[in-house]
């Protein structure tokens, strides 16, 4: 359980504390595509250790949300670690569900996310996903923050990650759902905050 940076030519090893499989799979692959790769061992505080932890995630600002999970989850492992929260911001909401968009969707799903915005005048959006680097439990969390641009679409593509389907990045005529692996990670909300993590950590 330790960010280990070894020397400059030997892997960074972190420990990323997250419930979230899909979050996981995307982490790990888009850090291993880097010229050092990054190692990740994942812990879930959720779930495994809901029964001896109550880890629960605080109202607030995108920052506020991230910076408070981290600090928490560095508080519970006694060490160094990552943690991500991801939020999708309606413009004609002045931002929301943002942070809560975990609820709203589990709520209402991807036709209630449309139907929110009917008789909006504008359907943009914008995809947040803010990093959060904790080296212990008496350090404040440094963020990373990635955003990408888009539209909230009727759903389009296999609805295996969460709002995916409804979310169609700009430029790009797909909804996140619609794309490889490859084309998502190249320009998702989560690459371009990991892209900032990364250079940080090796300038370390
Ligand atoms: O379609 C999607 N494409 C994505 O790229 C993506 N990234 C996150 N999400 C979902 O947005 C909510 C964030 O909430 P969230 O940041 O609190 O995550 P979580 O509670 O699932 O995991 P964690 O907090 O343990 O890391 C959760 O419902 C996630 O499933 C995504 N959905
Ligand atoms: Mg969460």
């Amino acid at each position: 359980m330790k960010v280990q940076k070894q020397n400059k030519h030997l892997s960074i090893n972190l420990v990323f504390v997250t419930g979230n499989a899909n979050k996981l799979r995307e982490v790990q692959y888009i850090l291993s595509q880097g010229q050092r790769p990054i190692q990740i061992d994942s812990h879930d505080l959720d779930s495994k250790l809901a029964f001896i932890f109550h880890f629960p995630e605080i109202q607030g600002t995108t920052q506020e949300v991230a910076r408070a999970k981290c600090q928490r989850a560095a508080e519970l492992l006694g060490g160094p670690c990552i943690t991500e929260d991801t939020a999708l911001c309606f413009k004609a909401l002045n931002g929301l569900p943002g942070p809560y968009i975990k609820y709203f969707m589990k709520s209402i799903g991807h036709d209630g996310l449309n139907s929110m915005l009917d008789g909006f005048p504008t359907k943009e959006a914008w995809a947040l996903c803010t990093f959060a680097y904790s080296s212990g439990p008496d350090a404040e969390p440094i963020l990373f923050e990635g955003r990408t641009e888009g539209m909230i679409v009727p759903a389009r593509g296999p609805a295996t990650f969460g709002w995916d389907p409804v979310f169609q990045a700009e430029d790009t005529g797909k909804t996140y759902a619609e794309m490889t692996n490859e084309e998502k990670n190249f320009i998702s909300h989560r690459y371009r905050a990991l892209d900032k993590l990364r250079n940080y950590l090796e300038s370390l």
